[in-house]
């Protein structure tokens, strides 16, 4: 992806998945630093995908043309100021990564009038099927909003927002939704060694399941529910199974908690942008 670099404060969890994804879609390693404190995320960053790595946030956006903001929401106060006068200097887009924290109080700590797109990734990134939202603030220009866009179109699929507080809702069902995808997965592997199955197979089985399910909601023209309908014969396995699950109140059990993660998400913007 041509010669514009970028620079990702933080190297964590989201930091490396979305590293992964760039590189693997082709972005040239060293056209991507990373500055993080700890020397073992630099470490294992470097050997693992070539890219530059430091502990000095200042110096490691010198000349970026993006700088994604990869750390804790907690610690993002901290890190805008620290770099307030460095990011007015380089004209860098800022790309926020962070729950909750909203682009107002973002540039407040930044201290500067900056384009900053604030964005909801997430981890599948690193194997380039992740989901994002994007919102811009009105200081993005074109070219900035398109650099924005193909980097997160590098690693999946990407969901521009008209109002900021979406991201929040975004937050609940795809930046959180792969854990809820990984415990039904635990859940099942579980449930499939409980009723006899050695626990690697009930493992295969339900991770291809999965990606079948999926890879054909994602390629049918059909909608989940007939494709649901499909698999499910009267009076048959699926009927009974399904039955168990809609009794016990899933799709409620479901809407609960990705009204906590929205909610928790709005509570970390106010909490985090009184300060
Ligand atoms: N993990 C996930 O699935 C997703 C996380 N996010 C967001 O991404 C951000 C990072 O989350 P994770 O990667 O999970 O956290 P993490 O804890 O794995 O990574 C944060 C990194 O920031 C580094 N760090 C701490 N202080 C720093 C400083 N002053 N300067 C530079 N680096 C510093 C830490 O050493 C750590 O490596 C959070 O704001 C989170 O809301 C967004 C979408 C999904
Ligand atoms: O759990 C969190 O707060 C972050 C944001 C979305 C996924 N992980």
């Amino acid at each position: 992806m041509d010669n514009r670099t970028i620079t990702f404060i933080g190297g964590g969890n989201m930091a490396r998945s979305l590293i992964g994804g760039l590189i693997a879609d082709g972005f040239r390693a060293d056209a991507i630093r990373v500055s993080d404190p700890s020397e073992e995320q630099c470490r294992s960053l470097a050997q693992r995908f070539g890219v530059t790595t430091g502990q000095d946030n200042l110096a490691a956006i010198e000349g970026a043309n993006a700088v994604v903001l990869a750390v804790k929401p907690q610690v993002m106060r901290q890190v805008a100021s620290e770099l307030g006068e460095g990011l007015q200097r380089s004209g860098a887009v800022v790309i926020s990564i962070a729950a909750g924290i909203r682009e107002p109080d973002l540039r407040r700590w930044i201290g500067a009038e900056v384009p900053i797109v604030r964005t909801m990734p997430n981890t599948p990134s690193l194997v380039q099927t992740g989901a994002t939202g994007l919102f811009a603030n009105n200081l993005v220009s074109d070219q900035q909003r398109d650099l924005a866009e193909s980097l997160m179109r590098a690693v999946g699929l990407v969901q521009w927002l008209d109002t900021e507080a979406l991201l929040d809702a975004v937050t609940a069902v795809s930046g959180s939704g792969p854990a809820y995808f990984f415990l039904l997965m635990e859940a099942l592997e579980d449930a499939g060694s409980r009723v006899g199955l050695p626990r690697e197979t009930a493992r295969l089985l339900v991770l291809q399941t999965a990606l079948g399910a999926a890879k054909m909601a994602l390629e049918s023209e059909d909608d989940p529910h007939t494709l649901r309908r499909r698999v499910t014969s009267p009076g048959g396995t699926t009927e009974r199974a399904i039955n168990t699950l809609e009794d016990g109140d899933l799709r409620a059990l479901i809407e609960q908690a990705v009204r906590a993660a929205a909610e928790r998400a709005a509570e970390l913007g106010d909490e985090l942008g009184a300060q």
